[in-house]
């Protein structure tokens, strides 16, 4: 089980003053839903946190450990990323894209196995894009882009999953079903940190809730302390009418 925490974290945002600085815990069976509007440095703090970009000030604790003092290889074992926008330049197939989960499992040059094989096919079994697995993926639609996508960090089984808006391009049974998915993760003692724009998503899924505004304000804790109609409204400047469904509070605009 790992556990990502932040020490006094500031985020490198150009041009933003350095306001409050994150002291995040990412605990394993935990899912996180971080939100904001645009701009507000949601990728920023994701690629931060994968270790992709240097913070601006604080640090990454993997497991206690500095994650600047920790190997690369290890890094990608214990923690991978989903982003929000992908490049598809070199052709290969959903097969192929996947088993790039594997690469920190496996020495410089090594094949892939049989067992790795069937990690991937698993993956994309569960992502219902197996029957897509010989296909280019700049063939894909969108939402099966997406789902290959998240079936390549299914494939590469860390135990902090990030997320960068996994619901984007999904419909609506699709996005039932990652978020099942994610939640399946955690329950298997994974941690899961996720960007949303959807409130209803974050609502019904997570448990640890993010606000991060534009000022550089920011604040976290259980959805059910953070997922108030007014700061909501504040967040995001813009009315909403929110209601109890099932147990779940649910927000639409006002
Ligand atoms: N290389 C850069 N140079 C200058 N500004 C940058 C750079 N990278 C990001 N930014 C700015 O940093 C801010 C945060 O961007 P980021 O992508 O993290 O926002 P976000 O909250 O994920 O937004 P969205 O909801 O639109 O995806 C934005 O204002 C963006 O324009």
């Amino acid at each position: 089980m790992t556990r990502l925490t932040t020490e006094a974290l500031i985020i490198d945002i150009p041009g933003r003053a350095s306001v409050v600085p994150l002291n995040l815990a990412i605990e394993p069976g935990q899912v996180w839903g971080v939100l904001g509007p645009n701009g507000v440095g949601k990728t920023t703090l994701l690629h931060t946190l994968a270790g992709l970009r240097e913070p601006r000030s604080g640090q990454l604790l993997l497991d206690g450990t500095p994650l600047g003092n920790i190997r690369r290889k290890t890094v990608s074992q214990r923690m991978g990323l989903v982003f929000q926008d992908r490049q598809d330049g070199f052709p290969a197939t959903a097969l192929e894209t996947a088993l790039i989960g594997r690469h920190p499992w496996l020495s410089p040059w090594q094949m892939e196995s049989g067992e790795d094989l069937a990690i991937a096919e698993r993956a994309l079994e569960a992502l219902d894009v197996i029957h897509l697995k010989d296909r280019l993926v700049n063939t894909l639609s969108g939402g099966e882009r997406q789902r290959v996508a998240i079936a390549t960090l299914m494939t590469q089984s860390p135990e902090i999953w990030l997320l960068d808006e996994p619901t984007n391009h999904l419909d609506l049974q699709h996005q039932t079903a990652v978020m099942k998915l994610l939640r399946q993760q955690a329950a298997c003692d994974r941690a899961v940190f996720m960007c949303l724009h959807d409130l209803n998503l974050a609502a019904r899924w997570c448990d640890q809730i993010l606000l991060l505004y534009p000022d550089g304000q920011a604040c976290w804790g259980p959805a059910r302390d953070m997922l108030v109609t007014s700061a909501l409204e504040s967040l995001f400047g813009q009315r909403l009418l929110s209601a109890e469904l099932d147990g779940f509070p649910v927000f639409v605009p006002g």
